[in-house]
């Protein structure tokens, strides 16, 4: 049997909990690493004391991990108490994949500002902390649709930061490590041999040959160049504005964007039902809904479960890709 995927429980008073029991659909194994208190009322639930003990689960009840919060949640209210029980959910799982006991980890959405308001949070988001909690890799952000043809695939170089610093966070070396990341996922985990990538221009019309900007010219185009003679694929910078629709997808496999909206507003119109965030360049797979919280419908039982169920499903076909080898 494949190693079982676990799930984090995310934030309590979001639409995690009621999205957790739904991920049975799936048919994966997987245990939910989470204080059962919080899950809906009348879950059918099974606590196992170890990852080992999944098999003895029956397929329509959810395997818990039981990790004890100090509060019980009130939907869409976030409680600072439980905030450090986020923080070290997420810290236990990644444990257990480090450990090789699970195969991968699917978190489920955190609130960003709870966890800074309740427990000092010093990171923007999963990503950055998943990144700490492996010893400082390096990684990329990646969306990744399910439900579009041809897929859209998106990597914010620049990730959490506010819109004002990303000109000058944005660099070469930047870009070029989120393209290194990118090829080698690519390869590694979603089986493409020779990733075809596209790199936006930061600029309206990728500059337009220096009119509307210098960013493309002075230092993209010489990269993607340099790059190029390395035989990776690479096609821009191009405009960010045509580069979206279903023709353009259709002539690479993940578009390297250079700020967080210019890569995820594309995928969530697309593909808001079906969308996977994946960080790449962990030792583990981690994917994630691309939804987050969602207050305004947590405990009222409209919560879509369909991204994060194919987040499951993507962890498992990335640890299934890596078992392979
Ligand atoms: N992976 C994660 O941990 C993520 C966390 N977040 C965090 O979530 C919090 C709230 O973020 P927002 O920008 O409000 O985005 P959001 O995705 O929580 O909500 C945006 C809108 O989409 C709706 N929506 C979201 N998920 C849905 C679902 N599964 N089914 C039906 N409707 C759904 C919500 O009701 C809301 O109207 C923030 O703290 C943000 O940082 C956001 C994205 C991912
Ligand atoms: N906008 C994506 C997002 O906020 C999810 O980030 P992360 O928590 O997966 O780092």
């Amino acid at each position: 049997m494949a190693r079982p995927i676990i799930v984090t429980c995310g934030e309590p008073a979001g639409i995690g909990p009621e999205i957790a029991p739904q991920l049975l659909a799936a048919g994966l194994p997987f245990a939910w690493l989470g204080d059962p208190r919080h899950l809906p009322h009348g879950t059918a639930f099974s606590v196992i004391e170890d990852l080992s003990d999944l098999s003895g689960v029956a397929p329509d009840r959810l395997a818990v991990l039981r990790h004890d919060f100090a509060a019980p949640a009130t939907p869409s209210q976030p409680d600072p108490a439980n905030a450090a029980g986020v923080i070290a959910v997420i810290e236990r799982a990644v444990s257990l994949a480090l450990s090789g006991q699970a195969g991968a980890v699917c978190t489920l959405p955190i609130h960003k500002k709870a966890l800074k308001d309740g427990a000092d949070f010093a990171f923007p988001g999963h990503t950055e902390f998943l990144a700490h909690l492996a010893g400082g890799v390096d990684v990329a952000m990646m969306l990744a649709s399910t439900l579009v043809s041809p897929p859209c695939r998106v990597v914010p170089a620049t990730i959490h930061i506010p819109l004002a610093q990303v000109p000058a966070a944005l660099t070469a070396p930047l870009l070029e490590q989120a393209i290194r990341i990118t090829h080698a996922a690519l390869v590694r985990d979603f089986g493409i041999a020779e990733p075809r990538l596209a790199v936006a221009g930061l600029n309206p019309h990728a500059g337009e040959g220096g009119g509307m900007g210098g960013e493309e010219i002075a230092w993209m185009i010489p990269l993607l160049d340099r790059l190029r003679t390395e035989g990776l694929s690479l096609s821009g910078p191009l405009p960010a504005d045509t580069m979206f629709h279903a023709p353009a997808r259709a002539r690479y496999d993940a578009a390297i964007c250079g700020y967080h909206d210019q890569a995820l507003i594309p995928i969530k119109t697309l593909d808001f039902a079906g969308g996977v965030n994946v960080t790449l360049g962990l030792p583990f797979p981690r994917t994630s809904p691309d939804h987050g919280t969602a207050f305004d419908i947590a405990g009222k039982g409209l919560a879509d479960a369909g991204s994060a169920i194919a987040a499951l499903r993507m962890a498992a076909d990335m640890a299934e890709a890596r078992e392979r080898g």
